[in-house]
């Protein structure tokens, strides 16, 4: 399969739900599949927070105000690109450039979503929940789409701070503050973000390249991108262990649950690494990223339930058992 045929599929080969059947123009502008995984994060700065579980309503209006947050940030975001997305392989078939969806509805879209955003979260939640969605939204369209992205090919790593705000929405939520637990895990997002992000771009250097984008494949190659990839994935294995003793409970279960996942993350980086040119290894770290950052979610939120407390202590207890055992027998 030549380079720009793999580039064209690049996008069903890499992005895992693109062998799904095409959204209508006004859903596909707004990112949905993004969504899942930002609202999981923002669950996770609930979870974080000693106010969790939330009552429900507050709950869906938090879950509700952020999806809407994010697909205004979305449609703003292919408005703003529209001409771009049309001159690379991976989004010139998107509804904007292909003419399948107008810009002036669009527009009214993005204002209704931001203004629905808005109205929910001030309502349902807290002004800080909404300010902070709405923050989420223009660092995403101002800051990176439109200063950072075609700048430098550090443009993700400012710009990541777009992604990690969804869970200081959560953690606004849950408390009407933002607590230690939910810094930690927007920092920890910051961190994910690079390797999740340029093990993609990897794969689409020829599209940014073809478009003068200054992603960090194009401006200082594989080798480098790699590197990178590898220092960020190990920030990240590090940081996400920060939570053992930030999670208000079972912190000892998700100090140890937590180790598969990063050790799946480390293989994969360091498999990148030893052949950066090697596509599947792009895909298949790409890919796991999505997957770690939805277990770290699972965990701090399972971590927070009865039995996981239950399942800590015991486990607590057998380690203290051990460690007893072993420091009477030296
Ligand atoms: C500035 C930071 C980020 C950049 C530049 C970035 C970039 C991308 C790109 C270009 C794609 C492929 C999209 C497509 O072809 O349709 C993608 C996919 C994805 N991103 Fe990121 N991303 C970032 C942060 C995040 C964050 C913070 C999350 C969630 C917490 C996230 C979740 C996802 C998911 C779930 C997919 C797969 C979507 C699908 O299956 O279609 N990304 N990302
Ligand atoms: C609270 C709140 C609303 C936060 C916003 C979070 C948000 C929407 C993050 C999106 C991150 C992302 C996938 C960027 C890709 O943009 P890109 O332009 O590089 O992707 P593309 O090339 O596929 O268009």
């Amino acid at each position: 399969m030549t380079q720009a045929n793999l580039t064209l599929s690049g996008r069903d080969a890499v992005v895992p739900s693109r062998r799904h059947l095409r959204l209508p123009p006004w859903l596909e502008v707004a990112k949905p599949r993004l969504i899942p995984l930002l609202l999981a994060t923002t669950l996770g700065g609930m979870a974080l927070s000693e106010s969790w579980p939330l009552p429900t309503p507050q709950l869906a209006c938090t879950m509700g105000g952020g999806a809407l947050a994010a697909a205004a940030a979305g449609v703003l975001n292919c408005l703003w690109e529209r001409e771009l997305d049309g001159r690379m392989a991976r989004t010139a078939g998107r509804a904007l450039p292909s003419g399948r969806l107008s810009v002036r509805t669009a527009f009214l879209l993005a204002v209704s979503l931001t203004m629905a955003a808005a109205m929910l979260l001030v309502a349902g939640v807290n002004c800080l929940a909404a300010g902070l969605a709405l923050l989420g939204l223009c660092s995403y369209v101002l800051l990176y789409t439109v200063v950072l992205k075609p700048r430098t090919s550090r443009n993700i790593v400012v710009g990541g701070v777009a992604g990690a705000i969804p869970p200081l929405v959560g953690a606004a939520a849950a408390a009407g503050h933002i607590g230690l637990g939910g810094w930690w895990l927007f920092g920890l997002v910051m961190v994910w973000t690079p390797a999740h992000f340029w093990a993609l771009a990897l794969l689409l250097k020829d599209d940014y390249a073809a478009v003068g984008i200054p992603m960090l494949p194009v401006v200082k190659g594989a080798l480098v991108t790699s590197r990178a990839i590898g220092h960020y994935a190990r920030l990240t294995a590090v940081a996400s262990l920060a939570g053992t003793a930030l999670l208000p409970s079972g912190g000892v279960l998700y100090g140890l649950l937590v180790l598969p996942l990063n050790g799946r993350l480390l293989q994969l980086s360091t498999a990148l690494r030893q052949q950066p040119e090697e596509r599947q290894r792009a895909t298949n770290l790409f890919r796991f990223s999505i997957l770690y950052l939805f277990g770290i979610c699972g965990l701090i939120l399972w971590s927070r339930s009865g039995t996981a407390t239950l399942l800590g202590q015991q486990v607590q207890h057998l380690l203290e058992h051990w460690s007893t055992g072993i420091l009477a027998s030296l």
